[in-house]
């Protein structure tokens, strides 16, 4: 089977949206992105941090996913990060009320030995510098690299960020950040820019209105699928992308057409993650879920051309 390597927060979240309030619940990119890439046919370890307030079900739950934690650090004595937000009436934007680094200030990734040859790594939203320090201890190169990342790099750690992203192949961002990074409005002209950055693929995430493939000269678009019920859109970028990651390392095949499957599935997966609180919907989807919408996907975008 082949491995992904995962790096990402493992997270406590306190999330209010419109709809209603959680309190400490478990949450994390690295979190949602190794839950959604569960749903593959793969081998898969997490790189993190945690402290001993993190609860052992949660470690199990993991676990129970086939996703192993040796590379999930616990700190005796630290807690865990902890983020909270409340989201707007129209789901798009949030505010963050609260972060607290707590073990993450200090983090250093080990990553596992045996992942160290990880067919692919997915790098999830987190400094730069822990991102580059994942990539510099592999021992041999990955068939692929995918990065996620926000704003808030962009914002204090700039020069990091450049670095890192020209040792990825592909880089996962929303559309407003791609046109930060890029100075550009107009999404193909951002993302021409960043293929110049040194990722060959760029994905641009644009909510629920689905998601860009941009390589050379070519476009790929995935649609979001309309969903009835959007509860809570936290995770769901992360989703995307564990889908994203997760596919590609089942299939073994980094091809652009590949890849127009892969932001498929991340769409599809991602598409439940928002239909309840935090992890909740991840936890209790099955694989004949997952397949019965990806038909739905299908023909959301499947039309005769009449002439
Ligand atoms: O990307 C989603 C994650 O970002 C925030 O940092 C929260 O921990 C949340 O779970």
């Amino acid at each position: 089977m082949n491995k992904l390597l995962i790096v990402g927060t493992v997270a406590f979240d306190a999330i209010e949206t419109p709809f209603g309030k959680t309190d400490k619940i478990l949450g994390g990119a690295g979190t949602y992105i190794g839950l959604s890439a569960s749903f593959f046919n793969l081998q898969s370890a997490i790189v993190s941090v945690v402290g001993d307030d993190f609860p052992q079900e949660h470690l199990d739950l993991l676990t129970e996913r086939n996703i192993d934690i040796s590379g999930l650090e616990v700190v005796k004595g630290g807690k865990t990060f902890f983020w909270s937000g409340r989201y707007h009436n129209d789901l798009n934007s949030r505010d963050t009320l609260d972060t607290q680094l707590n073990v993450l200030a200090d983090f250093q990734p080990k990553v596992p030995e045996n992942y160290k040859n990880a067919d692919v790594v997915m790098l999830g939203n987190l400094h730069p510098l822990v991102q580059s320090s994942v990539l510099d201890q592999m021992e041999t190169k990955p068939k692929l690299v995918v990065l996620d990342t926000m704003n808030f790099w962009m914002d204090c750690a700039l020069p990091e960020l450049l670095e890192v992203i020209k040792r990825v192949d592909v880089i996962t961002i929303n559309d407003e950040e791609a046109r930060q990074l890029s100075g550009e409005y107009s999404l193909v002209k951002a993302a021409a820019k960043i293929q110049a950055m040194g990722p060959e693929y760029v994905v641009i995430k644009k909510g629920e209105h689905g998601a860009l493939l941009f390589h050379d000269k070519e476009v790929f678009f995935a649609p979001a699928l309309p969903l009835e019920e959007v509860f809570d859109p936290t995770g769901a970028g992360d989703t995307f992308a564990g889908g994203f990651a997760g596919f590609i390392t089942q299939s073994e095949n980094v091809s652009f057409e590949n890849m127009k499957n892969a932001i498929i599935y991340g769409s599809n997966l991602a598409s439940f993650c928002v239909e309840k609180f935090g992890t909740e919907r991840m936890v209790d989807l099955n694989k004949d879920e997952v397949m019965l919408r990806l038909k739905q996907f299908k023909s959301l975008t499947q039309f005769e051309i009449a002439l």
